[in-house]
């Protein structure tokens, strides 16, 4: 089991991941109804499966379930079901009618129920009917008519999905429980989280002053796969009692892997948002090559940013400004980027959120040196290409260092150097910091590595990449996207892969259309988000566009899928899938081998061909997938403690 904790938004780009590597949100569901069922089985029988002891009042134990309509209330259809098989009985106390349930699983999981003899539904509409019904079923539910007979009430009226406060019939459902709270035959046991506590207030104050009376006060709290944020607060503790983390089967890449769960954290454009709220990028690249910052520049636009500015030195001016009306191009004074351009950049970079500097610059000395005085003026960049160079690395060392220093100094009352061109922003704004992601190919990673003189820089051990990946984002405090067949993604603390994209995209231009991505998403979002969504978009894109061009997949071709990436991972079912997969396959052995299938007269139909291509694309992936199981250390194994009791929850359920 994970210890770390998530955040509610973390947990539901995990289960969207879930799904799009193969998961249904059914089977999601079964397993969360189950692991509720498991712990509601454990405090009815607290001797375990072996010893159910069934005395005459245990023949008289309810479960009651409070059911949402949405798929927190699911969870509770499959947790009745799932006790009905084990003798039992319960009652759903529905709040609203059936034909409102909000998903199709939970309908499904509702359905499976309707002619259960161990589960009798109820259907309540209002506060009144509500009301009603306790006082009808008083003898079953009532605080004096329990004898030594147990009732567990199980909350399953918001989820993750809740955004507060609890009004109407819910809030009635939760003042019932708390009336049935003093008997001491109750035990109350929130699904997932205590209904009415909102994992992620939009205005932070608003868990605390909300009144304890329309949240859940529950003896115990089964929440799903991992520890969430929320449930540790110190404010939570009075309403999820014990907590229970249960896995629910969720896989290994969802876990690991950038997904289009990842995508929905993202910025949310706001209706009434202006021309540039949304995003201003400035590219600074091109002089010697012309393609790369015109690329980079129109990936950033198809990302969401609003306003993409790109400046290039003379020779690339043309060319970028025929590229597309799209683009705002700021001709430079030289044929390289130099320090006479400082002014013109140093109002730019203000006017923008984010800059992406590098793609097409030249590794001239003097182009090198006005990048190092650049990025110290950037509130946020993304160092790309030419621009990963130890003189580079070297301020970046520089700023960490400054931002470490105490808050109420001044740095530039300490500089000497009066002649300094620039004013760094960190200087002028005190002592912000200036976010940084790198974006090297495995060649220009070790250029780090070297910089840094790691001992393993020459030669190091695949195992030891991710150690080595975060190690260095820590040296330098920033946000690394280490591009390769698996796309490594870190920003010191946390690691997390991309397995998108294929061999096509080695072709020229790819890389500048992934640091536009990533400029994009990076004038809006963390820089680890966008680095690992970035890159994730990118391969998608880039796995459309092979299914079209195959091996004559060009730049130009990823940047026209992006939309379309966006539009399909917000939907419910984009899913990563084996038939496509196994097309863009096929489409590059017809490419590059075609005279031998010519030639092939045994594979007439192709049929033979399909399903091996399509099992050995699994491979592929199964491949990818190994080796990021190889790398990882499994540091939660070795911190196991084992359990003290084997049926930990049957000490909780003393009262
Ligand atoms: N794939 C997944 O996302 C999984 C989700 N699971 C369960 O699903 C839950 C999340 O499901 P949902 O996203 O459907 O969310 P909820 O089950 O929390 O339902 C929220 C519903 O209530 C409505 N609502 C929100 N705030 C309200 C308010 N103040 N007053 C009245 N109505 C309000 C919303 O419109 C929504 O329809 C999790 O907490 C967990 O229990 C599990 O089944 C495991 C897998
Ligand atoms: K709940």
């Amino acid at each position: 089991m994970k210890t770390e904790a998530i955040s509610a938004s973390e947990m539901k780009a995990i289960d969207k991941n879930a799904v799009y590597f193969g998961m249904s949100p059914l089977q999601l569901m079964e397993n969360a109804g189950a692991c509720v069922s498991d712990v509601i089985f454990n405090y009815l029988n607290p001797g375990g499966r072996s010893q159910i002891l069934k005395t005459a009042d245990s023949a008289n134990d309810w479960v009651i379930f409070f059911a949402g309509l949405g798929n927190n209330g699911g969870d509770t259809f499959v947790a009745a079901r799932h006790l009905s098989g084990q003798d039992i009985r319960s009652m759903i106390i529905l709040l609203g009618e059936k034909a409102h349930i909000k998903t199709e699983e939970s309908q499904k999981n509702y359905a499976l129920l309707e002619h259960d003899k161990n589960v009798s539904l109820f259907e309540i509409r209002s506060e009144s009917e509500l009301e009603n019904f306790f006082l009808e079923n008083e003898k079953i539910i009532g605080s004096d008519s329990c004898g030594n007979s147990r009732i567990v009430l199980v909350d399953g009226i918001f989820g993750t999905g809740f955004l507060g406060p609890a009004k109407g019939l819910e809030k009635k459902a939760i003042d019932l429980i708390h009336s049935q709270k003093k008997n001491k035959n109750v035990f109350v046991l929130s699904v997932d989280i205590p209904s009415g506590l909102e994992p992620e207030p939009k205005i932070k104050s608003a868990r605390h002053s909300r009144s304890k009376d329309s949240i859940v006060v529950a003896d115990a709290t089964v929440t799903f796969h991992q520890m969430k944020t929320f449930l540790q607060a110190k404010d939570a503790a009075v309403y999820t009692g014990k907590i229970f983390v249960k896995p629910i089967g969720i896989p290994f890449a969802a876990d690991v892997c950038f997904g289009p769960g990842n995508l929905e954290n993202l910025y949310v454009r706001d209706k009434k948002s202006h021309k540039g709220d949304s995003g201003k990028v400035l590219i600074i690249g091109g002089g010697p090559y012309t393609g790369a910052p015109a690329l980079a520049g129109m990936a950033a636009l198809k990302a969401g940013a609003d306003i993409v500015t790109v400046a290039v030195p003379k020779p690339a001016f043309e060319a970028v400004a025929a590229f597309s009306p799209n683009l705002i191009v700021k001709k430079l004074s030289a044929d390289i980027l130099c320090d006479a351009d400082l002014p013109v950049l140093s109002v730019l970079i203000a006017a923008h959120d984010a800059v992406v500097i590098g793609p097409g610059l030249g590794a001239d000395p003097k182009t090198i040196s006005t990048v190092s005085k650049i990025i110290p003026l950037c509130k946020k960049v993304i160092a790309d290409a030419d621009a990963l160079q130890p003189e580079i690395f070297e301020i970046i060392q520089k700023l960490k260092l400054q931002t470490k220093l105490p808050k109420n100094k001044d740095p530039a009352k300490e500089e000497s150097e009066e002649s300094k061109p620039e004013k760094t922003r960190t200087e002028k704004a005190g002592m912000e910091k200036t976010e940084i992601i790198l974006t090297p190919h495995r060649g220009e990673f070790l250029r780090i590595l070297k910089y840094l003189k790691f001992p393993k820089a020459e030669k190091f051990e695949e195992s030891d990449l991710e150690e080595l990946v975060l190690d260095v984002c820590r040296r330098l405090d920033v946000t690394l996207l280490l591009k390769g067949p698996t796309d490594l993604i870190s920003d010191g603390k946390r690691i997390r892969r991309n397995l998108t994209g294929n061999p096509a995209m080695s072709v020229g231009g790819t890389g500048d259309v992934l640091s536009g991505i990533a400029g994009g998403l990076f004038t809006k979002n963390s820089a680890f988000e966008s680095a690992g969504c970035a890159a994730f978009v990118c391969g998608c894109a880039g796995d459309q566009a092979f299914l079209k061009a195959g091996n004559s997949l060009l730049a130009t071709d990823v940047i026209l899928e992006i939309p379309d990436v966006f539009i399909q991972a917000s939907g419910s079912d984009f899913q990563q899938k084996k038939n496509e997969s196994g097309k863009n396959k096929r489409t590059s052995k017809q490419n590059t081998d075609s005279s031998k299938q010519n030639t092939d007269s045994d594979s007439k139909d192709g049929t033979e061909n399909e399903i091996s291509e399509e099992s050995e694309m699994d491979e592929d992936r199964q491949e990818k997938l190994m080796e990021i199981m190889k790398r990882i250390k499994p540091k939660s194994q070795k911190s196991k403690i084992p359990p003290k009791h084997p049926n930990p929850e049957k000490n909780l359920f003393m009262k």
